[in-house]
Order: C-alpha cells, then structure tokens, then sequence
C-alpha cells in the first residue's frame, strides 16, 4: 500500500534538519546490502504507531543562490503541496515570527493539505514567549517542540498521523495493476506513455523537461486494470539546478511509493545513470517490481552482441536488480513496445505471488543438502523450517537456530534456488530471519 508523504518546511536554521534526523527511521533489512545506493537527505521512511511514512526535506537554502531566501521558500512549499499527504510547518520559538513565516503560511494555506504549524526550539515545560504571536498565522494551535531535546515529538507524530488519508476504502484502486514511469527527463517516457496509452494524450516534445505535472491514467487491457503514474517531466518554472533534480527525484520517490511495477526507462545513447541507480535502488527496497526499458535502441549501431554487451553493462550497473526484466525498444520505430505491457502484467503477478509452503520447505531442505550452511566456531546454522509471510513483495520467514551465523552469501543462495523453482522475475525477495528452539518444528 502506498505510504504517506510527510514533508517539513520552515526558514533556514529552524531546525528542519535537526527534527528529520531525529523522526528518521531505521529500515529493518537482513539482505539489503548492495552498492550504488547511497542515502542522502532527501527522505527517509519513518514509523510511528505502525504507520510507516515516508519524510522528505524540501530541501535547504543556498545562501550563495542568486535567488532569494523567499523565492526558495516558495519552491520548497511548493514540492510539499505537491507531493506531501501531510505538511509540517515548522517556526523558530526562539526567534519568534518573522515576515517569511508569514509569507509561507499564507502559500500553505491556500494548499488543500493538512498544514502543523510546528514551534521548534522550546527545550523546556514552557512556552515559548513567542508562543501567542504565531496564532496570528490562522492555523491549528501550535505544537511545541524541542527537536535538539526530544521533547514532544510524539504528539507532534501524533499529529502527523491523524492526518493519514484513510487508505482502506480504495478497493477500485487495489484491483489495478500500479505502473511508474520513471527514468530522467528526455528518455522517452511521454513516447513510450502515448504508446501504451495508444491515443495522444500525453505531449511528446523535444525540449527536456517539458512534461506536464505528474498524471494518473487509469486504462484498461482486455480485463486487466492498470493505473499508470506518469513521474513527468520537471516543470519549467524551476531554474536552479539542483532544485530540479531534487524536485525530480522526490516526484519518483512518490510515484515508486504508489506503484506496483516501475518501468525504469533507460536512454540507449545515455546508460545508467546515478539518478536511475538512485530510483532504482529505492524501488528495490521497497519491494517494487520492476522492469528495465532500454529505449531509443533505433539509435544504437549494432553488431552481433550490441544487445548481449549492453545488458551485461546495465547489470553491472544495477547489480541488486538480477531479477528485472530487461527490454530494448524503441518508442519511435514501435520496435517490441507490445511486450512492456505483459512484462509489466507479468512482473505485477510475480510480485503479488504465494508459493505453498510444503513447496518451499523441500526446495529449502535440498538447497541445504546440496550446500551447507555457514558456521562459526563449531557452531552450525540451521534451517527449521520456512515459510511465505506476504506479498508485494514475497516475503519468506525463515526460522533458524541462531540468526547470527546467516550469511549474506548464503540467504542469496537460498533465493537463487528459490527463483529457479518459482521464478519471481522481476520481483526482490525479502527474508526474515526468527530463532526458535530447536525441537520445535
Ligand atoms: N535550542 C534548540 N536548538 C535547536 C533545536 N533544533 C535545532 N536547533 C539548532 O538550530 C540550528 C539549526 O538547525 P538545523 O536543523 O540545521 O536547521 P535547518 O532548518 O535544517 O537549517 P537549513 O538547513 O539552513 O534550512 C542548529 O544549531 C541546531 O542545533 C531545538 O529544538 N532547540
Ligand atoms: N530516436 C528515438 N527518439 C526517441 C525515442 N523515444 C523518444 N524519442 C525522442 O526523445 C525525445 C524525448 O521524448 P519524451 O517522450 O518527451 O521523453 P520524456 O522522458 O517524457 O521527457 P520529459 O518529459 O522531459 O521527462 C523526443 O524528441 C522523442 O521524440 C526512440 O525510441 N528513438
């Protein structure tokens, strides 16, 4: 199910940062060890009372910017309107309230988002002696925080998740089949969506960046529902740089987040790229399947193993993806642009499927005859017995002697022989690892 977007905005040196790191959660992963993915601070996912939320920082100010501090204020309350379910507003208690609050209050309010005003920097029981002056910004009664002390974070979260849409109603849009079309700007996926969508709706241009804003599609395929969530180009009101790519890069975020399969589309002329390797890596983590798009191959001069040497490359590249399907097309030509969508269908089905457990015990237990497990001194690791915990992705509880002597080497062995019976091609595969005595079975 799609996780909620939370996003803090405020003034620099409010404490913005400061409040992330301390909301930011650690993802629970066994197996999540791959390279190329490298965290930064542009989200996190977080958790409080069972509700797993995405953070995003809207990013900071660039002093040196030849903009000004409002015009970025602007921009970073725009990506939060945009992208956010909740907003966190956060002032400075120390300070007090200044003219670019208010300025920022008046754009969230316009939003039809929920808006938490938020006062930072109230490190003791008190209020802070600005406290009544931030009513004059007409939104809820303030929440009052110390993020450098750690003091009412709770409520605030509280807040935040009071705030969740009530995603159990949606059961049209569980039925659908969830795409994302993500890949940076230019590589063709407005052409690659035209195609799909078999009608012009969706505006091919030369310029990149020109997309319109990010569009669900909802369409149908014979029986089969699908929702196509169109990441878009970046809009061209942004002019810095990074803001750009920032802006970009959340809008994937989000879309990967809602989405079932991902088609990460690749440009021929270009390779992978870091921000691919980035997406990516997210939609591995979070259980997406996902489906490789090389596009444009009409460009590419070919001999007999152009085909054979790039996908080694984009292997290599996208190491943790040895399960995605990879498709050479191209969108001008229509060249094996009909296999996206049974791909997509494919995969869709592959991420959502359970195997029976008698099944996956056999293929386990031969999988340990063939191959010992790891020990360590004179301790071995035992398998007790395993079983599918969910979908979406498959998730396998494995129960076992003592987690600890679980290598990483050996749970990709276990998943190899697991793929080779049951396939999930293009899904990641998650495990679990419970102790439990021996004895029990
Ligand atoms: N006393 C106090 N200081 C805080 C608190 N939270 C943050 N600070 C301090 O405020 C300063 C700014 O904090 P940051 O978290 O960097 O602020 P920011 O809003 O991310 O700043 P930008 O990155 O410039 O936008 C730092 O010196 C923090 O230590 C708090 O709850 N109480
Ligand atoms: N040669 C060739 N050109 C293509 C192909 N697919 C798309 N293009 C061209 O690449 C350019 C960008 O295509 P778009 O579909 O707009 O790319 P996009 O990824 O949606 O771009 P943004 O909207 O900027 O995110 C256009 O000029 C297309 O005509 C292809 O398969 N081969």
């Amino acid at each position: 199910m799609a996780k909620p977007v939370v996003a803090i905005v405020g003034r620099p040196n409010v404490g913005k940062s400061t409040l992330f790191n301390r909301v930011a959660g650690k993802r629970i992963s066994i197996v999540e060890d791959y390279p190329g993915v490298t965290r930064d601070r542009i989200y996190t996912e977080a958790e409080w009372l069972n509700n797993v939320f995405t953070l995003i920082d809207t990013g900071g100010i660039e002093p040196e910017s030849k903009e000004t501090i409002l015009a970025q204020m602007r921009r970073q309350a725009e990506i939060a309107i945009e992208t956010a379910d909740v907003i966190i507003f956060l002032v400075d208690g120390r300070e007090g309230l200044t003219g670019t609050d208010r300025e920022v209050a008046s754009m969230l309010r316009k939003a039809k988002k929920p808006v938490i005003l938020t006062i930072n920097k109230v490190d003791t029981l008190e209020h802070s002696p600005y406290y009544y002056d931030f009513f004059e910004l007409g939104m809820n009664e303030p929440i009052e925080i110390s993020s450098s002390s750690a003091l009412n974070i709770g409520d605030l979260l509280d807040a935040v998740v009071a705030h969740f849409p009530d995603d159990k109603g949606n059961k049209e849009e569980d039925e659908m089949i969830k795409v994302a079309i993500i890949g940076k700007p230019n590589v063709g996926k407005s052409s690659i969506i035209n195609y799909i969508l078999g009608e012009d709706r969706v505006i091919v241009s030369d310029i990149a960046g020109t997309t319109r804003d990010a569009i669900d599609t909802p369409f149908t395929d014979g029986e089969d529902k699908y929702l196509l969530i169109d990441t878009a180009g970046v809009r061209r009101k942004s002019k810095i740089k990074e803001n750009i790519e920032r802006y970009s890069v959340i809008r994937s975020f989000t879309a990967v987040d809602r989405a079932d399969v991902c088609l990460l589309v690749i440009d021929a002329t270009e390779g992978v790229t870091e921000q691919d390797k980035k997406i990516a890596g997210y939609s591995h983590e979070n259980g997406k399947g996902m489906v490789i798009v090389i596009n444009k191959w009409d460009i590419i001069q070919k001999e007999t193993n152009t085909m054979k040497e790039f996908t080694k490359t984009v292997r290599n590249e996208l190491a943790y993806l040895d399960y995605a399907p990879i498709l050479f097309v191209s969108a001008l030509s229509g060249q094996r642009m009909e296999k996206i969508l049974d791909t997509v269908k494919f995969v869709a089905n592959q991420n959502a499927l359970r195997i029976p457990t008698g099944g996956l015990n056999e293929i386990i237990g031969e999988a340990v005859l063939l191959n010992q497990p790891p020990s360590d001194k004179g301790k071995r690791l035992k398998i007790f017995y395993a079983t599918q915990a969910a979908v979406k992705p498959p998730t396998f509880i494995l129960f076992v002697n003592d987690k600890e002597l679980m290598h990483f080497s050996y749970l990709r062995y276990i998943e190899n022989q697991i793929r080779q019976s049951y396939g999930f091609e293009g899904t990641p595969i998650r495990f679990i690892l419970r102790e439990r005595e021996k004895g029990g079975k």
